[in-house]
């Protein structure tokens, strides 16, 4: 999209993202976590497998263990019973071996045939029906990897796969990447907490979970400072204990241009603006900078919006690759593929636009369909969204058009 399209004053939404993305530095150091505690964690090392994988011949079905150059139209006596967890044996000459899935392969055994492709007969030989190919069912030891290989390399984010690995490789503990401690600040005098008597007038904080959610998701200590009134002197207070407790400041609302909006002020003043305001809707008055600390930057600090929507698009946009450098995580290019619309929309005047939609997927090709309103306030449709079409500023929907289509399941990955 070209800047001359931009609202005066927004940053363009790929700059803004770039900008976050060089901004972040790692965290340093180094911690030995069990694997049970270590998912969503960064991998501080890379890792080398200590054992082959497999680490025997073993069998890939339940079946019968047999040497193909014995096979004849007579059978073959079954001579032994091997299960998973035996010890190696040798099968005996003339013989077959009874075998189990990951049952170790007898020496001499060069193919397994399933239980399903064989007839015993009356005096108990096993007849292999149809054909059986050397070394057919059987798992080799070192053909996945070898003692030594490369498995995962620092930086990689230990999912549930890659700790199945680990263990399958019976590591017990792995090197990681301190988590992030991300202090979390709501502001708005209007703000009442679930579980509260309903106000008219008043407004349930629902940014407070949902970016709490977020963080754990993405693995960060998160330190909850609760709602801080909207009020220049308690903002620098919360900001100032949040700065000397945390590696990073996340707050919601007071972020726009009204005067109940102090963040922007108050960062001003105890530290710096990196940039505020971002062509992209929801999620416009994003701002980013620096809490001074005495260190050359400070602690980041990340004004996210105080509508839902808005926070929710910020954080997937911009605040989250933010994080996820921080976490040592490399952060990609945003994930698309081009979908048609299914309805039609007037366009957004020097913004892009992220609307919320589902895709149906019934006929030939997925269409996407809005997945309720659009306002920033509306949570219900991004609840229900599959994730966001992504239209250019001033630019029209047109229903059967293509527009690029960003799934949410890479904000969760
Ligand atoms: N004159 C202008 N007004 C506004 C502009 C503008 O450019 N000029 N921008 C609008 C846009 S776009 C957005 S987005 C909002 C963002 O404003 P703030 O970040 O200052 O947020 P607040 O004013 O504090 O609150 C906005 C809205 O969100 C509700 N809110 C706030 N915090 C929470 C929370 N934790 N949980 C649930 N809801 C929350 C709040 O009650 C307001 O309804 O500014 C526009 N205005
Ligand atoms: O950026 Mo605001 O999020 O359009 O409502």
């Amino acid at each position: 999209m070209s800047c001359a399209t931009l609202a005066k004053g927004l940053l363009d939404l790929e700059v803004a993202r770039a900008r976050m993305i060089a901004a972040a530095e790692p965290v340093r150091g180094e911690a030995l976590v069990a694997l049970e505690q270590a998912a969503g964690r960064v991998l501080a090392r890379d890792l080398t497998a200590r054992l082959d994988m497999p680490g025997i011949d073993n069998s890939a079905m339940d079946g019968y263990a047999l040497r193909l150059a014995e096979l004849s139209a007579a059978g073959l006596p079954v001579v032994m019973r091997v299960a998973a967890g035996a010890d190696v044996q040798t099968l005996p000459e003339g013989g077959c071996a009874r075998i189990f899935t990951g049952a170790p392969v007898p020496r001499g055994a060069d193919c397994v045939v399933p239980q399903e492709r064989v007839r015993l007969d009356e005096a108990g030989r096993m007849h292999v029906v149809g054909e059986a190919k050397p070394g057919a069912n059987i798992r080799r030891r070192g053909e996945e990897y070898r003692e030594g290989d490369p498995l995962l390399s620092a930086g990689w984010t230990l999912d549930a796969p890659a700790l199945a690995m680990l263990a399958s490789q019976g590591i017990a503990e792995v090197p990681v990447l301190p988590s992030l401690k991300v202090a979390l600040i709501s502001t708005g005098d209007e703000l009442i907490e679930p579980g509260e008597p309903y106000v008219p007038g008043q407004v349930y904080n629902s940014n407070r979970v949902m970016l709490k959610a977020l963080l754990q998701q993405d693995a960060c200590d998160v330190v909850d400072l609760g709602v801080i009134a909207d009020d220049p002197d308690a903002l620098r207070e919360a900001f100032a204990f949040a700065r000397d407790n945390a590696d990073l400041v996340v707050c919601t609302g007071g972020v726009s241009v009204g005067e109940e909006d102090h963040v922007r002020p108050v960062l001003d003043e105890l530290g710096g603006l990196f940039f505020h305001g971002v062509a992209m809707k929801p999620g416009k008055p994003f701002a980013f900078g620096y809490l001074d600390d005495g260190s050359p930057e400070g602690v980041p600090l990340i004004g996210l919006p105080g509508n839902p929507v808005a926070s929710l698009v910020g954080w997937h946009m911009l605040a989250r690759p933010f994080v996820q450098g921080c976490q040592g995580r490399t952060v990609g290019p945003l994930q698309q593929y081009r979908v048609r619309a299914g309805f039609s929309r007037r366009g957004s005047p020097g913004r892009r636009e992220l609307l919320r939609v589902t895709l149906d997927w019934q006929g030939d090709h997925p269409v996407a369909m809005l997945a309720g309103g659009q306002g920033s306030h509306m949570l219900h449709g991004a609840s229900q969204a599959h994730g966001y079409l992504m239209v250019a500023a001033d630019t029209e929907v047109e229903e059967g058009h293509e527009y690029p289509y960003l799934p949410a399941g890479q904000f969760v990955d």
